[in-house]
């Protein structure tokens, strides 16, 4: 895969580490939801002068430090993964992801990662122990200066390698490794109780219960849902509540079902420049009022009037309004909507 611009996003995005930018500094690990612990991983990678790889377009062959005009030996801030996700590839189950691949570019690409390998996982890769993992794909296939990993990061056959022992390997190639501490998080404010380790399988857990505002504080940025306004039945606006019905990617993590106060954005070509920024309404759920039989993602924009059908929209969850309803009559949903506008507009003027 080659692709310099997803979203707008200016990675270097490959699963072939021939074709990877190299020499590298590399953070490994699943990333799943970049969230604050993940982030911790990734700082020490990178620069504070990272590279923009926007409007360049390579089509053979991966850029060179020459191409792009940048001193040789120049190491691409390079976070390493794994694809499918290890325990799809035991299990043989499809997992539902928190960040999919270009919700992970995306978020990648604002923190100044410069380029995502997506390292095929198979049974050969699975199979290699942690010392052939360091030195065939990190340091002969990588070229690689400098890791970073989570202190619970494993890695090689039967996940027998510790972050210890990777940096152990690595010592051996004159390659520093950066172990970072896990992070914690004290999310219910109270000042004696228990901090929490961060981690994807709590972020989910808070998602599952519509604890928005925990999911958030882990993530260290609101939880989103990137996808494509779609056609449907053309019945909001017959109620008067227009709906962007979105498209996802089908393994999406989705929050609790129900009515959340949301932030939309469209996406621009990068990820601070934003076409339109506004607040709104969504629902998650199979809309029992109208015999819904499949699970929809709807977003009513507040103050909103326009076409909003194929544009990629970014909506930010910032607060679990109340769990979907089966209302007697249209009506009777109409003035529930307008209830949760209230609810959303007042929590964000607030
Ligand atoms: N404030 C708004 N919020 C959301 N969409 C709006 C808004 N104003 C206009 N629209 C447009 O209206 C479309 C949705 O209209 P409507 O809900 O009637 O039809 P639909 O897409 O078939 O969805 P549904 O099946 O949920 O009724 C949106 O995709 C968008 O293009
Ligand atoms: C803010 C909001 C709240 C909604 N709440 C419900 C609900 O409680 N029950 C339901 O059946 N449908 C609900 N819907 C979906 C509604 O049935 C749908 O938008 C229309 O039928 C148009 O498709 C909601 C939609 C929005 C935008």
């Amino acid at each position: 895969m080659l692709n310099l611009s997803q979203n707008g996003c200016s990675v270097w995005v490959t699963s072939s580490t021939e074709l990877a930018l190299t020499p590298t500094v590399i953070a490994l690990g699943k990333f799943d939801g970049v969230h604050r612990g993940h982030q911790q991983v990734i700082q020490p990678i990178l620069k504070a002068d990272r590279l923009d790889l926007t409007g360049m377009t390579f089509s053979k062959s991966s850029p060179t430090a020459k191409d792009l005009s940048l001193p040789s030996g120049y190491a691409y801030s390079t976070v390493v993964t794994f694809n499918p996700h290890p325990q799809e590839f035991f299990t043989g189950k499809p997992r539902t992801l928190l960040t999919p691949l270009d919700e992970k570019i995306y978020q990648l690409r604002s923190l100044g990662v410069e380029q995502l390998l997506l390292l095929p996982f198979d049974k050969e890769l699975s199979a290699l122990t942690p010392e052939e993992f360091v030195e065939k794909i990190l340091v002969q296939q990588l070229q690689c200066q400098r890791i970073s990993v989570g202190q619970d990061f494993r890695f090689g056959s039967q996940r027998s390698g510790t972050a210890t022992l990777l940096q152990q390997i690595a010592a051996k190639y004159d390659i520093p490794v950066t172990i970072v501490p896990l992070e914690t998080c004290n999310c219910d404010g109270q000042e004696y109780s228990d901090s929490e380790r961060i981690s994807s399988s709590l972020v989910r857990q808070h998602l599952e219960h519509g604890d928005i505002e925990k999911a958030n504080q882990l993530l260290g940025r609101p939880y989103t849902l990137m996808g494509s306004v779609v056609k449907g039945q053309q019945l909001g606006r017959t109620i008067g509540f227009p709906t962007a019905n979105l498209q996802l990617p089908k393994q999406k993590f989705l929050p609790r079902f129900g009515v959340y106060a949301v932030r939309v954005k469209s996406l621009g070509e990068v990820p601070d420049a934003t076409a339109f920024d506004c607040v709104g309404v969504m629902n998650i759920g199979s809309r029992p009022t109208v015999n819904g039989t499949h699970p929809t993602v709807e977003v009513h924009l507040l103050d909103w009037k326009g076409d909003l059908y194929c544009k990629k929209l970014t909506v930010e969850l910032e607060k679990f309004l109340r769990p979907e309803q089966k209302f007697p009559t249209l009506e009777a949903l109409k003035t529930q909507i307008q209830l949760d506008c209230a609810e959303a507009r007042a929590f964000f003027r607030a």
